[in-house]
């Protein structure tokens, strides 16, 4: 006998949720974004400037203390003193208040930014076709939609202010050392190669821990969502510990690049302290014999010095700087993977506007594969439903009938062949009109967590109390949700899970007939509902069919039975078609089903009267 752990392996699988993003230049990176910044380009000056300005009123500031060294402490003359510490505090001042302005103005550009980028990867994702959803760790695309587009905020604002503000400093101390003692200022230049080694060195390997880290938060969002998603089936299997693990391993190769990345930082400023240092003593050495030689005063020689922490603070920051920019540089390839990502489904520039459609619906030879399939769903399928026929669609399982539901609402475009809508291929019609025409009731009932009312008229934004009551009523659903505490105010819970199999499937049909489209796919009505909820919606699911082309999508064939045709699909392909009694006559697939099904019931009721 096998053990349990041999038929569930208790390790992770060695399939990746998130594979890593294509890498990217820094240099690459930066255009994609600098449009989601464009209507504030002029405040982006206007920063510039205040980042200029606060270098000057330092150097101002320190240069006030070689004044009163060189002007009063060592002459011993107070006259000037005044003017002095005046000058010194208006500098002050002025400083705090750029300081300020800078901070605020930073902020503000910032969380602007941030808001355009996120609103546009927000939008770009809900034109991705469920397809995109399918394939994708859902987690994982939440992360990068919060997560990796604020991390782009540093990269692209904060990292540049930073960098310029730090750069600034730099080219204006490095400037003033040279104005103040040229000789001692050539001394501090003999670190500056060693710094750039350093820098590039230790940059490479920051930027591998940094994606490494990204892409390892993204599987443990996906893992741990898909996990939630389905956290009764992972409780009722015991999987509890399997899934833990799942999320730990990938948790672990997030937390190990992490602490790469905190080493690779650690080495390098602890390095580029010991090179400061260096020139540091150096220049303080040299400093001494020249003071003693008489080469220099001792206030220059103080302001030297100042001005020398005031260059090595920046440089020190522009090392803490790249650390962040390869964070946010991970973030963004991952985000921009995310945007370069083209929607399957698109709309024609010219597409035509069509209002309210009669309700013909022609196939004409279609076919359609998924990706990475070698087989077609659907093989060169035709067939018409005049207005308000109803037609049923019936087959074996796999026989591609729920993807003739998602190429009547265009969630994806036959290979070849055409789907029309009163003659217009669906390519060139908007999808706005395909989809308020054509209104799809699929076998899960889609609720989202807002209140019973709300979901009932999602799909009509304008719809009055009155029609929503309506519609409910239609659907036989007035009297439950009436029951609820808030009545139509009462919330539904996370993909309408507060409420029963059967009042889901009530509230979606009565969405659908608020909708009053004329045309209208019903994917598996009732298949998750026992038989006396099925029996309860059959009376909302036959007025809402009334007088509307309606494609029926069942494994029922008592359902499929009142259809004005049946269309047998198998293995993608049409193999018969015509009434329930003319389909039974020609003793096809269609026959076998329905003596299979009545075979089925009959044994169901043998079961009953057993008991
Ligand atoms: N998103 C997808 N990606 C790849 N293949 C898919 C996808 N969805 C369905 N298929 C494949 O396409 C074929 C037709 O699937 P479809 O869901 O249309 O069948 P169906 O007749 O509705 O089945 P059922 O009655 O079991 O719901 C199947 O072989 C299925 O494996």
């Amino acid at each position: 006998m096998r053990s349990h752990s041999q038929d569930h392996p208790t390790e992770p699988g060695p399939q990746d949720p998130v594979a890593s993003a294509p890498a990217l230049r820094i240099r690459e990176i930066f255009p994609r974004f600098w449009p989601y910044a464009s209507g504030y380009r002029g405040w982006f000056g206007v920063l510039i400037a205040l980042l200029i300005l606060g270098p000057l009123l330092s150097a101002a500031a320190i240069w006030c203390w070689k004044l009163l060294v060189d002007d009063v402490l060592v002459p011993r003359d107070l006259d000037s003193l005044g003017p002095i510490v005046a000058g010194f505090a208006v500098l002050t001042l002025a400083s705090a208040l750029i300081q300020f302005a800078q901070d605020y103005l930073s902020t503000w550009l910032g969380e602007n930014f941030l808001f355009n980028l996120r609103s546009s990867v927000f939008r770009h994702l809900q034109r991705m076709s469920s397809d995109f959803y399918t394939r994708r760790g859902q987690g994982d695309v939440q992360l990068r939609l919060s997560g990796d587009v604020a991390a782009i905020q540093t990269f692209v604002l904060a990292g540049p202010t930073q960098g310029i503000a730090a750069m600034i400093r730099i080219v204006f101390f490095s400037g003033t050392l040279f104005v103040v003692q040229w000789q001692l200022a050539l001394i501090t230049l003999v670190t500056a190669p060693v710094m750039l080694i350093l820098t590039r060195h230790f940059a490479r390997l920051r930027q591998e821990a940094a994606r490494e880290q990204r892409r390892r938060s993204g599987a443990v969002a996906a893992l741990a969502e898909d996990a939630m998603y389905n956290m009764t089936l992972v409780q009722c299997c015991g999987r509890e510990e399997y899934e833990a693990k799942r999320v730990d391993s990938h948790g672990q190769g997030a937390l190990e690049a992490q602490l790469a990345s905190a080493k690779y930082s650690g080495i390098y400023r602890l390095l580029v302290q010991v090179v400061e240092l260096f020139g540091g003593v150096l220049v303080f050495g040299v400093g001494v014999w020249m003071l003693i030689n008489g080469t220099v005063t001792l206030g220059s020689l103080i302001v030297f010095l100042a001005f020398l922490r005031e260059l090595f603070a920046p440089l020190s920051g522009l090392g803490k700087l790249t650390t962040t920019l390869f964070t946010a540089g991970a973030a963004a390839e991952r985000v921009l993977e995310l945007l370069d990502q083209e929607p399957s489904i698109v709309e024609k520039p010219d597409a035509r506007s069509l209002q309210r459609a009669n309700g013909q619906i022609r196939l004409e030879r279609v076919t359609f594969r998924y990706p990475d399939s070698d087989r077609p769903a659907l093989d060169d399928v035709s067939f018409t439903a005049e207005p308000g026929e109803i037609v049923a669609l019936v087959g074996p399982s796999g026989a591609g009938k729920s993807t003739l539901a998602r190429l009547l609402g265009r969630f994806c475009d036959p290979e070849s062949g055409a789907v029309r809508l009163d003659g217009h291929d669906l390519r060139d019609l908007k999808l706005v009109d395909i989809r308020r025409n054509v209104a799809l009731l699929l076998q899960d009932a889609y609720l989202l967590d807002i209140s019973v009312g709300e979901n009932i008229g999602y799909a009509m934004a304008d719809a009055e109390h009155g029609d929503v009551v309506g519609a409910a009523d239609a659907a036989d659903a007035d009297d439950f949700i009436r029951c609820m505490p808030n009545g139509y105010d009462s919330r539904v819970g996370h993909s309408g899970r507060m409420l029963s199999g059967g009042q889901r499937q009530r509230v979606t049909i009565a969405r659908t007939i608020l909708q009053d489209s004329p045309v209208i796919v019903l994917d598996e009505p009732g298949t998750a509902l026992d038989a006396a909820s099925l029996h309860r919606v059959m009376g909302p699911l036959r007025r809402l069919a009334t007088g509307r082309t309606t494609i029926v999508i069942s494994h029922n064939l008592m359902l499929a039975r009142a259809a004005d045709r049946i269309l047998v699909l198998d293995e993608g392909r049409i193999v018969d078609s015509g009434s329930h009694d003319s389909l039974l006559e020609s003793s096809g697939l269609y026959a076998q089903l329905w003596e299979l099904q009545q075979h089925e019931t009959a044994e169901a009721d043998l079961v009953r009267t057993a008991r």
